[in-house]
């Protein structure tokens, strides 16, 4: 299965904010046809109503190769008994929401249903994402060759050896994004109180961590080896990096606690 089976059968987008839009639009731009997807969502945004073919909050086909569930996790259960009629069938779920179980899904759905747990991240919106995936029974090879067509459609897709292994997953690439636009806000309001104008230094800090997050995805060194690059002996990287890698109070053990915070959350919003 490929993604001819979305453009022939289609695909249901149930919840489309961010993270939904975030990768509707990569398919779009990608070539998928709009008149291929349903989307299902009581405010869409203007950009959803403005997109030409789109089945908006239209009647759903009996059949969709794919519903691609993308609601926030408390509203799982209001949203997808809505879709129970198409559980124990041909249609692939794919559900990006953090923390919900596969076996929930079988108990909302039925245990026959073919479902992917997928942890994509926004990036997705320009081709760049980077999504993990994991299926459970009743998803065979074809369903998970599916699901990796889709979500590489919009950047990487890696698959996990355990469900257990989500949540961490979750806390790493899927909030990972959040993390790096706060750098960069912490990199430009540190050039601020430092004298640079706002503009200026919000330029400098995106551009910086824009093009090093490139070069770390393209250069043959490692992170590590990259940093090392940056760092002349006894230079003006170093007396930085002597704060920001302290092992007291650095950014590892900052971002160790931040990663457990999310990681507890993510089991929260499961139970
Ligand atoms: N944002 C991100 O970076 C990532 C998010 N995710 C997951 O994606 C999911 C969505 O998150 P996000 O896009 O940020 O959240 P949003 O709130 O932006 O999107 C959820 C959408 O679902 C709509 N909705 C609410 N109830 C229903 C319903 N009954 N039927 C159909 N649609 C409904 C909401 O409408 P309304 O606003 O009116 O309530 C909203 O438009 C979550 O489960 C999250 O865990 C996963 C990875 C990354
Ligand atoms: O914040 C959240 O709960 C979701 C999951 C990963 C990114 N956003």
């Amino acid at each position: 299965m490929d993604m001819n089976d979305i453009r022939e059968k289609g695909m249901v987008l149930l919840g489309c904010g961010k993270m939904g839009s975030a990768m509707l639009k990569g398919w779009l731009d990608g070539g998928l046809p709009a008149t291929s997807v349903w989307v299902n969502d009581p405010k869409p945004s203007e950009w959803l109503q403005g997109l030409e073919g789109l089945n908006l909050n239209a009647d759903l086909p009996p059949a969709p190769a794919v519903v691609l569930v993308a609601v926030k996790p408390q509203m799982m259960a209001d949203a997808l008994p809505t879709l129970k009629a198409m559980g124990n069938g041909s249609t692939l779920f794919v559900s990006v929401a953090a923390g919900i179980t596969i076996a929930t899904y079988e108990d909302m759905l039925g245990d026959r249903t073919p479902i992917v747990r997928a942890m994509p991240n926004t990036p997705a919106a320009v081709g760049r994402g980077v999504t993990a995936i994991i299926g459970n029974g009743a998803a065979g090879a074809d369903h998970a060759d599916l699901a990796e067509a889709l979500l590489s459609a919009v950047g990487q897709v890696v698959r996990l050896e355990s469900e257990d292994q989500m949540s961490a997953v979750t806390a790493i690439s899927g909030c990972g994004p959040a993390y790096t636009f706060h750098l960069i806000e912490a990199m430009a309001a540190a050039g601020e109180a430092n004298g640079l104008a706002p503009e200026l230094a919000l330029q400098l800090a995106r551009a910086t961590v824009a093009g090093a997050g490139h070069l770390a995805e393209n250069a043959d060194e490692d992170p590590g080896q990259l940093r090392v690059n940056v760092t002349s002996p006894n230079g003006v990287t170093q007396a930085a990096l002597e704060v920001l890698m302290n092992e007291t109070d650095g950014f590892p053990p900052l971002l160790e606690r931040a990663v457990e915070a999310a990681i507890k959350r993510d089991k929260e919003l499961g139970a």
